[in-house]
């Protein structure tokens, strides 16, 4: 492994504003009734090694398994949560443009953590784009039921190259396949064995950018014979994703 020297770990660490080892063992800020919920503090980023894994079939699709750490995952779940958008039940999608929370501008930060401290030779997302300010703007929040999905899709062009999601709650697996749509060759586009399966546990992060964001197509089909780890069905359960992308600026959308 490819260790970054401290210095530039320390330097870096400073850079993103990270506590000193000594101070940084307190409770983490998640428990109700705290409304100035944030982890900054509590990231031990001087020790935060992120593990990316390149999907090769899929240029410019990374996976960072243990993004988040358990402690993390239930911040963010307990953020969303006070935001009250799925109270009620009625609603399994929130959306947020332009001025998105500071949760998900602290989140948002945690990914450019994990680039800059990645150890891999290729950088999981371009410096352009990881330099870009701000990061992400925009920001879904999306809640699947045990059986519910979202159809194959590449994401509109309204929104930037580098996309991010963060995975929570039910492990499940997201499959991407070639998006074909200038050409009609739709049987190939839908042959099984071009489906590229990658595995989204909880506190996951997935990084896509250039050809994994524009010439691919990802869906999530929680249906009976799509979710399987091993080749067994995985447990499902209620998943709860993270969107983070970037709008274009308003002269290039399209
Ligand atoms: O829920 C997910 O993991 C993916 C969501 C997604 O692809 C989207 O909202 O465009
Ligand atoms: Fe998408």
């Amino acid at each position: 492994m490819a260790a970054m020297a401290e210095g530039q770990r320390r330097a870096l660490a400073e850079a993103f504003g990270a506590s000193s080892s000594s101070d940084d063992d307190g409770e983490v800020g998640y428990g109700d009734g705290d409304d100035h919920r944030t982890l900054g503090r509590e990231r031990k980023l001087t020790e935060m090694i992120p593990v990316w894994e390149s999907i090769c079939e899929v240029n410019g699709l990374w996976l960072c398994r243990e993004f988040l750490s358990e402690n993390e995952q239930h911040w963010l779940l307990s953020s969303i949560r006070q935001e009250g958008w799925f109270n009620g039940g009625s609603f399994n999608q929130a959306m947020r443009f332009g001025e998105i929370p500071e949760w998900a501008k602290e989140l948002a930060g945690f990914v450019r953590e994990a680039v800059c401290f990645s150890t891999v030779e290729d950088q999981p997302l371009p410096s352009d784009l990881l330099w870009r300010e701000p990061l992400f703007d925009q920001l879904i929040v999306n809640v699947y039921e045990p059986g519910e999905g979202i159809c194959a899709h590449v994401d509109l062009m309204r929104f930037d190259d580098g996309i991010a999601i963060v995975s929570l709650e039910s492990t499940c697996v997201m499959h991407f396949t070639r998006s074909k749509e200038e050409s009609d060759n739709k049987e190939l586009e839908e042959d099984p064995s071009q489906r590229v399966p990658v595995l989204l546990t909880p506190g996951s992060l997935v990084l896509m950018s250039g050809e994994a964001r524009y010439l691919w197509k990802h869906e999530i089909n929680r249906k009976p014979g799509f979710q399987l780890q091993g080749g067994k069905e995985i447990q499902q359960e209620r998943r709860t994703s993270v969107t983070l992308r970037k709008l274009r600026p308003q002269h290039n959308s399209g």
